[in-house]
């Protein structure tokens, strides 16, 4: 059974990879991503002679008694004996190689919660500012650090979050949590400041189109007004979180090449973002396209600076987490009750529920310092406010009495 789970999350990576999905590759994905491809392709035949030696181990598991209680050397000239011993060493350094793989994962996972921002921004009716700031005390209150709490952008194109100035008024007395808001451009940034925000986001994409459609200007011109917002922040010594959206497939151009995001986030990078967050926007990806794009961004920037940031439109987004926490990145985006959505990018769901995030990293041992408990609390608030259940798997399981035992870390 175990040995089947293993087995299948590496033929999974490869399969979720080469397989043709109705997403669109051009020439340039492809070409950029045939290295990784054909590795893939070694690492499956690896991975199938291990499983044969691993079927053969399993079958002859209760001969490693038999081993022990037999003398052997190298120079033993029993042949049924060295075979089983080859076999078990092989066993073994499959059984080091998951240890390594898991031996990658941070200890410690800092996660920004995005619920009052990316999952509210796309709600058909607009929440009053008074229930946004309960939520967004609520989950200061749950042990969150970092909790997005709106965006200084156009009302005329996000009419959702046009209370922004009064949702940073109410919470300026809420201590030890950083409350980063989204700005498009300087005007967004100064009115950011005079509201009293004290960090903030810009945010770019990789996909032409998408920028396009999301601020309205092409993705050069958008580094260039974000270039003004950072320097106007450096002089103020505010922070900046930079965004990537659509770092691996756009809803109008298909597949994202790897550099492309590569190429945006080293620019955000250039420009002093403290920390920059790949988004999959329209929840696309797998690992087998996360992984190379990781790849391609972390050849320019340092793992440290990176977070990403998973919608969950097909159910992929715990899996694409577990894959960039074992390349190093410590920084996970995430959404209570699994809110969310861009009103630019059509079809694509909330974000990776915050709940399941907490979950799965307390099941890995992995600390948030989140109170799994308080967080659904604030769930639960907001789900009741919009009357619908949650997006969080976890937390429709936790509520359940019986299964409470599990949410300890
Ligand atoms: C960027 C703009 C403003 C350009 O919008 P524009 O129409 O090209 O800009 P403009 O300069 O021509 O201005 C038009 C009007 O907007 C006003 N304006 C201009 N700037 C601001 C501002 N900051 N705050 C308030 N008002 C502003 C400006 O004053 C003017 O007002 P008017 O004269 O018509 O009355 C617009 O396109 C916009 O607001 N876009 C934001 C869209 C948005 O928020 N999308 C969702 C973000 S989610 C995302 O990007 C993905 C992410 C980050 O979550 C990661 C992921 O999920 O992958």
């Amino acid at each position: 059974m175990l040995k089947a789970k293993k087995f299948d999350q590496f033929r999974g990576l490869f399969n979720s990879f080469n397989h043709r999905p109705h997403f669109i590759q051009s020439d340039e994905y492809r070409r950029e991503t045939l290295v990784w491809r054909k590795q893939m392709r070694k690492m499956m035949l690896l991975v199938n002679l291990l499983d044969h030696t691993y079927t053969n181990l399993n079958q002859n598991i209760g001969d490693v008694s038999y081993l022990l209680n037999r003398h052997y050397s190298s120079h033993c000239t029993d042949k049924s004996t060295r075979e089983l011993t080859n076999k078990f060493s092989s066993g073994c350094f499959f059984i080091c190689m998951i240890l390594q793989l898991s031996k990658s994962i941070p200890g410690f996972v800092k996660i920004v919660e995005v619920g009052p921002r990316d999952g509210l921004q796309n709600e058909k009716n607009i929440v009053p500012t008074a229930v946004k700031v309960e939520l967004i005390k609520l989950l200061a209150s749950s042990g969150l650090r970092v909790v997005e709490a709106t965006s200084f952008v156009s009302p005329k194109w996000v009419p959702q979050l046009a209370d922004a100035k009064e949702i940073v008024e109410a919470i300026q007395n809420v201590e030890g949590v950083r409350f980063p808001v989204l700005t498009p451009n300087l005007k967004g940034f100064e009115a950011a400041v005079a509201a009293g925000s004290r960090e903030v986001a810009i945010f770019a994409s990789a996909s032409e189109s998408f920028s396009k459609s999301n601020i309205n200007c092409s993705i050069e011109d958008s580094l260039t007004r974000y270039r003004d917002v950072a320097l106007a922040s450096k002089e103020l010594s505010i922070p900046v979180r930079g965004y990537i959206s659509c770092v691996v497939g756009c809803p109008v151009e298909g597949m994202v090449p790897p550099s492309r995001v590569a190429h945006v986030a080293k620019q955000l990078s250039n420009m002093g973002c403290s920390e920059i967050s790949l988004g999959d926007t329209v929840g696309v990806g797998t690992p087998g396209t996360v992984i190379p794009m990781l790849e391609a961004v972390l050849d320019v920037v340092p793992v440290d600076k990176l977070a990403v940031h998973f919608h969950d439109t097909y159910g992929q987004a715990l899996s694409n987490i577990f894959a960039s926490l074992q390349m190093g990145i410590s920084t996970v985006d995430s959404s209570v009750s699994g809110l969310g959505g861009c009103p630019y990018a059509k079809g694509a769901s909330g974000n990776v529920a915050t709940e399941d995030v907490v979950y799965m990293l307390n099941g890995l041992g992995v600390k948030t310092d989140v109170d799994i408990g308080k967080l659904m609390v604030a769930g639960d608030f907001i789900c009741k406010h919009l009357g619908r259940p949650s997006g969080s798997k976890t937390a429709i399981a936790l509520s359940r009495s019986t299964t409470a035992q599990f949410s300890k870390p």
